[in-house]
């Protein structure tokens, strides 16, 4: 198995600050990421560098085999599903949820034309059947639920048949029920052998999809840990990275974690 993703000795520094903190991280073909950490630890910094919009200050980071600084990120993003809040408030809302998928198909975030071809008008229906969004393909994005907007952005990023697929809290703002839709449909794109390699942040256990492999566990800008989520979800671990004791349970094929009472 190639890697998708290798980040050796990687550092961020903004004001003399290190965001991202000599990170070395690989991600093989196939694999299915979790970034789980606290606010501010650092989670979208690292998956801005794989997006490939931000370059390291120190160390290198390798991107389905190319290395940014000696690539042409343009020719890269188009390899990168992205789907997450910043790309989201560059969508204009009064575009169609058809037309906003559509469109990814021609790296471009608007610009409707009529001449696009049946064949990826198809694609695009496809996708956003898989994830349940069917019945509005002619709603206007801006018009839609929280929960109905991250679908669309998924269907979207995967319109370009990315090689590695970046997914930013899709379940942020999302209540039980859509979150468990969400989970349930990521854990069949997680399990489909077709899928694109994945890796996505999220604050939560419970937002882990069946399906998905592996956790890197990061804390002001450090990995903590990262290897298959049987081996690092563990207690100990994650009451290191949010800094307080949690206790850690996995039941079938989910995840959930509490903190322990105060004394
Ligand atoms: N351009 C910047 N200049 C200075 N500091 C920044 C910049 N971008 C991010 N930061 C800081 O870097 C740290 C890491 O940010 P990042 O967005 O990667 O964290 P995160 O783990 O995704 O957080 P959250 O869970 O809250 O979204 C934060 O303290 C943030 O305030």
């Amino acid at each position: 198995m190639s890697d998708v993703l290798e980040l050796v000795d990687v550092s961020v520094v903004r004001d003399g600050r290190a965001l991202v903190d000599r990170v070395s991280w690989s991600v093989a073909e196939g694999e299915r990421w979790v970034i789980l950490g606290p606010n501010g630890a650092g989670k979208t910094t690292l998956l801005n560098i794989a997006s490939s919009y931000l370059f390291p200050t120190t160390g290198t980071a390798q991107i389905l085999g190319e290395k940014l600084g000696g690539v042409d990120v343009f020719e890269l993003r188009p390899r990168i599903g992205m789907a997450g809040s910043a790309l989201a408030e560059r969508l204009p809302r009064s575009q169609t949820v058809l037309q906003t998928v559509l469109t990814a198909a021609y790296g471009m975030t608007a610009g409707w034309q009529e001449d696009y071809e049946e064949v990826d008008e198809a694609r695009a229906r496809a996708f956003l059947d898989r994830l349940g969004m069917s019945d509005h393909l002619d709603r206007r994005f801006g018009t839609l639920s929280e929960g109905e907007r991250k679908r669309t952005q998924i269907a979207r990023a995967l319109m370009t048949d990315p090689e590695l697929l970046l997914l930013d809290e899709p379940a942020a703002g999302l209540d039980l029920g859509g979150r468990e839709d969400l989970v349930r449909r990521l854990g069949r794109l997680a399990r489909d052998p077709y899928a694109p390699s994945m890796i996505m942040v999220t604050h939560h256990v419970e937002e882990i999809a069946p399906g998905f492999t592996h956790v890197l566990l990061i804390r002001r800008g450090k990995v903590l840990e990262a290897g298959p989520i049987p081996e690092v979800l563990t207690s100990a671990n994650l009451s290191r990275c949010f800094g307080l004791p949690l206790v850690v349970e996995n039941r079938g094929d989910r995840w959930t974690a509490q903190g322990l009472p105060l004394t």
